[in-house]
């Protein structure tokens, strides 16, 4: 089952264009979405809520066209800013939010203002950054929605909360079967609870895997210089190197490394390894 699917979606800008992107975000998952600034994720996430149309393409949620007016319910925001008046405290902000969703769930919200420790009179502008995200959160969320987005949820917030929302988002999928799609930079967060990641450079897919994938087929070779003939250059998808060292990424079944332990060091990589070696190469092309 899939709660979002993109079926060769490309949207032209005048310097920039998402091409030909397909991925799936399979149901009751954690979805991490990366790639580097400027790659598309904002763009994409836009088309997914039908707040920008794509020039080709179809997008699905829960194998309904985006753009049907009920799915609102089924999905939960969260944007790096809030979209609320802001002169409104959080109190008034419910009063008109709660109104729009027949799902809203008062007790819910009522816990994640506290567990979230918002003021709840205290006027949205005057909320830093984090509090303006924890409340972004806390709209999404009361609803009890059955498909999470978010646009870089944790940045902003203070390494404790964002451990925190990050145990929140997994018991949510894990008590509540719902479905999160996110972007972040913070790619540490997703090797931590992600099932499966989808990541784009430059408008294009370069992959959707999942965790398991990625850490069976990723890895970093770490040698000497003078180790790094063409051949090997050839199979490494991106590579470093100093007059001395070389560390680069190589994608597939490591035992063609066995019995060169002497040469090379061979270590898991990560998803910040992955992204930097990947988009190394396509720099230097
Ligand atoms: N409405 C628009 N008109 C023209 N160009 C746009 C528009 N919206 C986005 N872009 C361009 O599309 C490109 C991708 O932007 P986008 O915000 O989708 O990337 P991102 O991966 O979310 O980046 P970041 O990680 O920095 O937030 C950028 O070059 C941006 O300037």
């Amino acid at each position: 089952m899939n709660a979002i699917e993109l079926n060769h979606i490309s949207k032209k800008y005048k310097e920039f264009q998402v091409e030909d992107v397909s991925f799936t975000v399979p149901k009751g998952y954690i979805t991490g979405f990366i790639g580097p600034n400027g790659s598309g994720k904002s763009t994409i996430i836009r088309m997914i809520l039908d707040a920008v149309r794509p020039d080709e393409g179809d997008i699905r949620i829960f194998y309904e066209p985006n753009h049907k007016a009920h799915l609102r319910e089924k999905i939960g925001f969260v944007y790096d800013t809030l979209h609320i008046y802001e002169d409104f405290n959080l109190k008034k902000a419910k009063a008109f939010i709660s109104e729009v969703y027949p799902s809203w769930d008062d007790e819910l919200y009522q816990k994640y203002v506290d567990r979230f420790e918002l003021p709840e009179r205290k006027k949205l502008k005057k909320f830093s950054k984090g509090m303006k995200m924890k409340a972004s959160l806390l709209f999404a969320l009361s609803h009890r929605p059955e498909l999470i987005i978010m646009d870089e949820p944790t940045a902003g917030l203070d390494p404790i909360f964002r451990r925190e929302l990050l145990d929140e988002l997994q018991n949510l999928m894990i008590n509540e079967n719902q479905s999160i799609f996110f972007s972040t930079h913070i790619t540490q967060d997703l090797d931590q609870i992600a099932d499966h990641i989808v990541f784009i450079y430059k408008g294009r897919l370069q992959f959707q895997k999942t965790i398991d994938e990625i850490r069976s087929k990723f890895f970093l070779v770490k040698g000497q210089t003078n180790q790094l003939d063409a051949d090997l250059k050839k199979i490494l998808k991106g590579y470093k190197k100093t007059s001395q060292n070389f560390t680069g990424l190589y994608e597939g079944d490591p035992s063609i490394f066995e019995g060169l332990e002497d040469e090379f060091i061979i270590e898991q990589a990560t998803l910040e390894d992955i992204m930097y070696y990947t988009t190394r190469r396509e720099r230097a092309k």
